[in-house]
């Protein structure tokens, strides 16, 4: 069986791991093969490696960054489905939830091939002063992600096309779960033209993860996970001065107001809430109803019973299994603790058994209803196919629950009053809205992140924020030829004109 290496300095590498852990493919529940856990001295083999190609890369022309971003992107594209299959075996979500993924990665890759062309700094007149001042961005060094398990191919990709068209260099430590397409897009870079070291990858758990947050070497970290991880990493690694983002996790709720389109609300939670089986962190997870909400949960219950569940490959699958038989215990614990706890399960996914696929790890869409704030269905990240329904007496009241919430990731309205939607908007403690649409999926040209429990760090991921924390600002104040006459307090504290 095979097992899956690191990638430092452009080769495929043992290094000196000696402890490995199995993938699972969720579809059959067998194994797949194995993943490396990667050594503190394997993440020093990285960073010294990125390290040494920082001095090049930092230095190229922003023709020759431009060029082999484009060449990436093309490369990306042409091999997109080949990433989809990979990305689908380990993960288990249908084929074309991860093709849309690797889509999602493109437009990052697109964006990012405008990045060294534009990368800007400010020019100031100082010309009366017989001075110049002018500021500059300049790459950090070694820049660190840490990604999760649900998006193995898009969320690596929210950060290495950035970081690398700013002129940084990359370590990638990704989930353990789904681990392969890392090494693929590895050699992507390498073909694209990427000097070796510049693109490196180390696979492992916290042992490796530790390695990388402890590091003097590495300038800069970006996470994406579970809010606790998300916590400890961002004060592990600013504790050492790094530069830290780090996305936790998601409690989305999606309010219907009574005067919403009940059917157009209930395609949109259904496909929110069971899309990818809910391993989503724009999942809708709270659907919060104002109004007939008997009607609502009766049109959602069916559409839910309706969703064909099946392996990631099968193209008549809407949606495949979860990522480990943990996973899918933990799920399916938490709906008969709901029950326990007071709430009516409207659509059961629990004990779905796929013929030929008996071992696999799949739950199915449940909806459970008459939900309070205070069950563990409601109070837990569920990552999972379950949708929870919260009876509400107004909009402000559904207001207070979602800023009640630890969570601030997104939140969704469906209502056909514009009024109520502004208010809405306006009042809720998250990051991403959607009005009429569930969660938006976050795009490649703007700075996206949650609020509270979701986001750790100033700094959001991607779009121009993700320039920003990729780079520094330098600032300069020049004055040619050296002797002209020149007044220091003229410039710093102007008399008055
Ligand atoms: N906010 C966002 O945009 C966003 C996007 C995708 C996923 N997520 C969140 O990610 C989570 C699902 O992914 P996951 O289960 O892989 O998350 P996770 O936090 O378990 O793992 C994320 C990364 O951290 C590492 N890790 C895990 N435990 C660790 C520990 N104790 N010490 C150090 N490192 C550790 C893992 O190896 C992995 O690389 C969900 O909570 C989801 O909401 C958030």
């Amino acid at each position: 069986m095979a097992t899956i290496e690191h990638w430092i300095d452009g080769a495929a590498t043992g290094g000196v791991s000696t402890r490995s852990a199995p993938v699972f493919q969720p579809a059959t529940g067998r194994q797949q093969h194995s993943v490396l856990l990667g050594e503190p001295a394997d993440v020093d083999a990285a960073v010294h490696a990125a390290t040494v190609a920082f001095a090049e890369w930092s230095q190229a022309s922003l023709s020759r960054r431009t060029q082999v971003l484009f060449a990436f992107r093309e490369l990306v594209n042409a091999h997109s489905r080949e990433i989809a299959e990979i990305v689908s075996d380990e993960h288990g979500k249908v084929l074309s939830d991860a093709a849309g993924e690797v889509q999602r990665g493109l437009e990052v890759i697109e964006f990012a091939c405008g990045i060294p062309q534009l990368l800007k700094g400010a020019y100031s007149d100082q010309a009366s002063a017989g001075v110049d001042v002018f500021s500059f961005r300049e790459p950090l060094g070694v820049v660190a992600g840490i990604t999760p398990f649900n998006f193995p191919a898009m969320v690596p990709m929210w950060m290495h096309p950035i970081a690398i068209a700013c002129g940084n260099t990359f370590v990638l430590k990704p989930s353990e779960r789904d681990p392969s397409s890392a090494g693929f897009v590895a050699r992507l870079w390498q073909r694209a033209g990427l000097p070796d070291g510049v693109f490196n990858v180390v696979h492992g758990d916290r042992v490796a993860v530790d390695a990388i947050l402890d590091h003097p070497g590495i300038a800069a970290v970006s996470f994406v996970g579970s809010t606790p991880i998300a916590r400890y990493i961002h004060q592990r690694a600013s504790a050492t001065g790094k530069r830290v983002q780090a996305l936790g996790g998601a409690k989305n709720h999606a309010v219907v107001l009574p005067d919403a389109d009940l059917d157009f609300a209930a395609e949109h939670l259904v496909a929110s809430a069971f899309g990818s089986a809910g391993e989503r962190c724009m999942a809708i997870s709270a659907a919060v109803l104002v109004g007939d909400a008997d009607r609502l949960v009766d049109l959602v219950a069916a559409r839910a019973a309706d969703v064909k569940v099946g392996p990631g490959r099968d193209p008549a699958s809407e949606m495949g299994p979860v990522i480990t038989a943990a996973a899918k215990e933990r799920i399916e614990n938490l709906i008969t603790v709901g029950e326990r706890q007071g709430a009516t399960v409207a659509a059961d996914g629990r004990g779905l058994k796929i013929p030929g696929y008996e071992d696999g790890f799949f739950v199915g869409p449940t909806v459970i209803d008459r939900v309070t704030p205070a069950m563990d269905v409601y109070t837990q990240e569920i990552f999972g196919p379950v949708l929870s329904v919260v009876r509400s007496a107004d909009v402000d009241q559904a207001i207070s629950m979602i800023n009640s919430n630890p969570y601030g990731n997104g939140t969704a309205v469906f209502t056909n009053s514009g009024e109520a939607a502004r208010r809405f908007q306006r009042g809720v403690h998250v990051g991403m809205i959607g009005v009429n649409v569930p969660i938006p999926v976050p795009m490649a040209y703007y700075s996206f992140g949650g609020w509270k429990d979701s986001l750790f760090g100033q700094s959001h991921i991607y779009g121009p924020d993700g320039v920003d924390f990729c780079t520094r600002a330098k600032v300069v104040t020049q004055r040619w030829p050296a002797t002209s006459a020149f007044s220091e307090a003229s410039l710093h504290f102007p008399t008055a004109r």
